[in-house]
């Protein structure tokens, strides 16, 4: 009988082109995703070096971290981005790769960009240098974030040097009620293994509660993988993922989409393969959820109470909460429905898709903004935001008092000019609430689109079950 393969054991096997006796491998890579952010040292190696990009056609760049979010045709004002930003333009032209720059209205955060573009295709390998270059395996492909010199060496040679990980295994059973979003479902997985629970791991993840997700649910669920410290996120391809890739413009066409088909269909893991690690959560039971303290796995019900520094089970577990505490201003057992809010930020790779926005307008349709918050949409791609407009989303969000935003990574992490003020509390629909992710001394709540539209109309965070 042939050995029975889990889902990421296919795809990694499919792409060895040479494995060492110590078991590292050289895989081939065959979508690569580009930022601003961590390839200027790649090029500047190629340069030096006297190289070629290997395969420009399998290479797509996109700026997205350093981009304002206010009219672009001002230019950029900060020095450090407009430098970023205009060198990955001069790189992208002199290497002969595609390129979109943020007057494109296919530019986006490259996590939203690739699916949209039919970049993202099951069964591939796909790098960026990016942590969440896992949000990809919601399409069954295999994933990888990288580092600078790993950007330069898969530019130069479409190969990648890889150890294989580990098989675990999350299973969702249950149907999700309604208020609860795939955004739960993540956090609720997060806090239940850890920040390092998926350490030295690849994560299918696989049940109803996952199979009922739509690609954008998917996105989210495969995004965050990474803050669980797995080392990819992988979802089985399905009717969905076909649906959602059919025509896109780099998606194969005729004859080459029924042979990608059939390929796709392959891509399971075999009944019965081995898992070196399985987890198991019940969709029905998961509420709405929020972050409280500065790791994502610090994670509470909506009906719930900040954790107290006693609650922690040793010295160092009530040290560091006493400090999460404190950063956050919060004094512990408090409710979270009785935290007030100062700003919102609906947007980031996690949550800044056309779902996204659609859920969050139709909570706040008719309602303000509390006088008390600033809010904003960013969405995640210029596609996003003329589809948003054409269902006429903005003027909800515009007439509810929020801001209404130019496409790019924004307040999800302060590396342009939207940020939070030293000691200002957001809820945000991204993905990490470090010290000082959204600006200096900021205050970061993660949660759902529906949870944070819910907060900025009240001002704190309210539960969205208890909204028709
Ligand atoms: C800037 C980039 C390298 C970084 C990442 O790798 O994830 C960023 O996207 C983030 O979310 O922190
Ligand atoms: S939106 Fe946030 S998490 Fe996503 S790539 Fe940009 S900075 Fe990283």
């Amino acid at each position: 009988m042939a050995e029975l393969r889990t889902l990421y054991d296919k795809i990694f096997d499919a792409h060895v082109v040479d494995r060492q006796d110590d078991g590292t491998c050289l895989l081939y890579i065959d979508r690569h995703l580009v930022h601003e952010v961590t390839s200027p040292q790649a090029f500047e190696g190629l340069r030096l070096a006297g190289r070629q990009v290997r395969a420009p056609q399998k290479t797509l760049a996109v700026v997205d971290h350093n981009v304002p979010t206010t009219d672009r045709s001002k230019g950029i004002q900060d020095e450090e981005s407009r430098i970023q930003v205009e060198t990955l333009a001069a790189n992208a032209k002199d290497f002969g790769i595609d390129y979109f720059n943020e007057q494109d209205n296919r530019q986006g955060i490259v996590h939203i960009i690739g699916p949209e573009q039919g970049f993202t295709l099951p069964g591939t390998t796909i790098v960026c240098g990016d942590s969440h270059t896992s949000t990809h395996g919601a399409f069954g492909a295999l994933a990888h974030g990288i580092g600078t010199s790993e950007v330069e060496h898969v530019l130069a040679t479409q190969t990648l040097i890889q150890s294989k990980a580990k098989n675990m295994q999350v299973v969702v059973d249950g149907k999700r009620g309604e208020g609860v979003f795939a955004k739960d479902i993540i956090l609720a997985i997060i806090g239940k293994i850890g920040t390092a629970g998926g350490t030295g791991h690849v994560i299918e993840f696989a049940g109803e509660a996952i199979r009922d997700l739509s690609m954008e649910g998917r996105m989210t669920v495969c995004n965050m993988t990474i803050e669980g410290g797995a080392r990819a996120g992988l979802i089985a391809p399905d009717e969905k993922t076909y649906a959602f890739i059919k025509d896109r413009p780099r998606a194969p066409k005729g004859a080459d989409w029924d042979a990608a088909l059939r390929y796709w269909e392959t891509l399971q893991s075999d009944e019965g393969a081995h898992f070196d690690k399985v987890i198991r959560l019940d969709a029905a039971n998961l509420p709405p959820i929020v972050t409280w303290g500065t790791s994502p796995e610090d994670v509470i019900s909506i009906d719930g109470r900040v954790p107290t520094a006693e609650q922690g089970a040793s010295e160092a577990k009530r040290a560091s909460i006493r400090r999460a505490l404190d950063y956050m201003g919060l004094s512990g057992g408090e409710k979270i429905t009785d935290v007030a809010i100062d700003r919102v930020f609906i947007g980031s790779c996690t949550n800044g898709r056309i779902e996204d926005l659609r859920v969050a307008a139709r909570l706040i349709e008719g309602k303000r903004v509390s006088d008390r918050v600033n809010a904003m949409v960013v969405p995640g791609s210029g596609l996003v935001k003329a589809q948003a407009e054409a269902e006429g989303l903005d003027k909800i969000f515009l007439a509810a008092g929020f801001e209404w935003r130019e496409p790019g990574c924004s307040m999800c992490l302060a590396m342009n000019p939207d940020r939070l003020a030293p000691g200002e509390r957001c809820a945000s629909t991204s993905n990490r609430n470090f010290e000082g992710r959204q600006g200096f001394k900021g205050r970061t709540h993660l949660v759902s689109p529906a949870m944070a539209a819910a907060a900025a109309v009240t001002g704190h965070f309210v539960d969205v079950r208890d909204w028709h």
